[in-house]
């Protein structure tokens, strides 16, 4: 199944795949195999106020066994979608913003499907009760209008698990989309174009977003993924669309994790990797105040070792942050926390699945071979450190495991976490990859959540307040 799929063609993309390479730059689409969706099943009317996370760790901090509002505590919940009825609904246009950023090969087939499988509860609720689902979604980190970051291959699969015929549009605002909009039927889905093919997205423009709310009449906001991001589709918009409310995987993820994170079973243990190390390095400062055991792999690692003063080969370095991995590592030092880096790596000498590879402690990357692993003394350490831990939380590959060379580290702590699950530990993944990962290795059934967000549960984690989460209405508060 997944393995044998994602093994030598690696899911049928070429040896050169452009998506390969670009994962070395800005790793926004991936690429493996179809995989069953765990651990984000859930009831699609079990609708409950939804705590933001503040309230919610500050209610565990009461000794509450569980999420829920306390007695006399007026709360801070959020307006969910399972709220409103078809009294709400008939008829209303629901601007519906989801996380759908998928990885998709270079014929464009989805290789796994999770975020799209995770929207669908919410999509399904909101048209058997007679609304029309304007749907929205970024892919990627396309620089303007891109073609191979458009929503189109998405069509399919999603009409298949809504059992309807979803129409796309070719744009996200404008005169086209209006009329799709108008014609769109009672139970109708209108899957916008990627709404990062405008800059004013990110920026989070307020005419951009007032363009976008303009087409609904309310909206609901199941972007767990990308709620970490104040753009105009997940935030702006709310300032021009009332009822802004939580969807169904938003709430079930906050529910989750702001319970397993605000006060972990201790020892408590954070495993950072992948690729996107600009956006989480930043993390780790706040992970040395939180974590008792602090693991790197990934790509994250080079630029912790040549902070240090060696040499890292053309492996992925991010040089404007030279400064800051040597003030963490100083940090975790001064704090005593265990900040472990790997004591040995994998590397190649070309970023390809047939690349030729060697075991090099990881003072020795020579010059033109690039790290994509992490190594045999670097797994065990890694392992025996995890032994006695209570809580772990882990996004970002260890290596560059769509390459079966390079697969082996990722595979051994997905397949250690296993075990520390079934012995009781709490075991939390998040992100798309890494989801991906642990489906790949046929250990995802055994983990204690599944998230759909990586850099979103690490900035949960961290204490943050999420900005599409903020942004929400009110619930009604609730005393009980
Ligand atoms: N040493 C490495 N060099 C380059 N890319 C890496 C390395 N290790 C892991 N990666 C890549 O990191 C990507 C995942 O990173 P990221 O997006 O941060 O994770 P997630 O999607 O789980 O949040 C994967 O595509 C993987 O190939
Ligand atoms: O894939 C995502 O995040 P993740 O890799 O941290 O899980 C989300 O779709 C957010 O994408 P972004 O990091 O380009 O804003």
């Amino acid at each position: 199944m997944a393995s044998t799929a994602a093994s030598p063609a690696f899911c049928g993309i070429p040896k050169t795949s452009t998506a390969v390479r670009a994962s070395l730059n800005a790793p926004t689409t991936r690429f493996l195999a179809k995989t069953p969706l765990r651990g984000l099943g859930f009831a699609a009317a079990a609708a409950k106020p939804l705590l933001s996370h503040h309230v919610a760790t500050k209610l565990r901090s009461f000794g509450s066994s569980s999420a829920k509002p306390v007695r006399g505590v007026a709360t801070m919940a959020k307006k969910s979608v399972g709220d409103l009825t078809a009294a709400d609904l008939k008829g209303k246009r629901v601007f519906v913003r989801a996380d759908l950023n998928v990885p998709l090969d270079d014929n464009q087939t989805i290789t796994d499907d999770t975020r799209i499988r995770a929207a669908i509860p919410t999509i399904k609720h909101l048209i058997s009760n007679g609304a029309k689902v304007i749907l929205s979604s970024h892919l990627g980190r396309p620089k303007g209008v891109t073609p191979k970051y458009s929503l189109a291959p998405l069509v399919p699969r999603l009409s298949e698990l809504l059992g309807i015929q979803v129409v796309k549009a070719d744009d996200c605002i404008g005169p086209e989309v209006e009329k799709l909009v108008a014609s769109l039927p009672e139970g109708g889905v209108l899957l916008l174009e990627n709404v990062r093919f405008y800059k004013e997205e990110e920026k989070n423009e307020p005419e951009f977003a007032k363009k976008l709310a303009s087409l609904a009449d309310l909206y609901v906001n199941d972007a767990f993924g990308t709620a970490h991001r104040a753009h105009a589709s997940t935030e702006g918009v709310t300032k021009f669309l009332k009822p802004s409310v939580a969807g169904f995987l938003l709430q079930k993820e906050l529910d989750y994790l702001v319970g397993a994170v605000s006060s972990p079973k201790r020892p408590f243990a954070a495993i950072v990797g992948g690729s996107k190390v600009s956006s989480k390095i930043g993390v780790i400062e706040s992970l040395l105040e939180k974590c008792d055991i602090l693991l790197l792999g990934g790509g994250m690692i080079f630029t912790f070792y040549k902070a240090q003063g060696l040499s890292v080969g053309s492996s992925l370095v991010e040089e404007d942050k030279l400064d800051l991995a040597t003030t963490l590592l100083e940090k975790a030092k001064a704090k005593g926390v265990s900040l472990l880096l790997p004591t040995d790596v994998v590397i190649a000498d070309k970023f390809a699945p047939d690349a030729n590879s060697k075991i090099v402690p990881a003072s020795a990357i020579p010059d033109g071979w690039m790290g994509l692993d992490i190594g045999p003394d670097s797994i065990k350490t890694f392992s025996d450190a995890l032994e006695t831990t209570k809580t772990v939380i882990w996004n970002g590959p260890m290596g560059v495991f769509e390459f079966d060379k390079f697969a082996v580290g990722t595979e051994a702590i997905a397949n250690k976490l296993a075990e520390l699950s079934g012995k009781g530990v709490t075991t939390i993944i998040g992100g798309g990859d890494s989801v991906a990962a642990v489906e790949k290795v046929g250990v995802a059934s055994v983990m204690s959540h599944i998230s759909t967000g990586g850099g979103a549960s690490l900035e949960l984690l961290e204490g943050k307040e999420l900005p599409g989460v903020l942004a929400l209405d009110e619930a009604i508060p609730v005393a009980v």
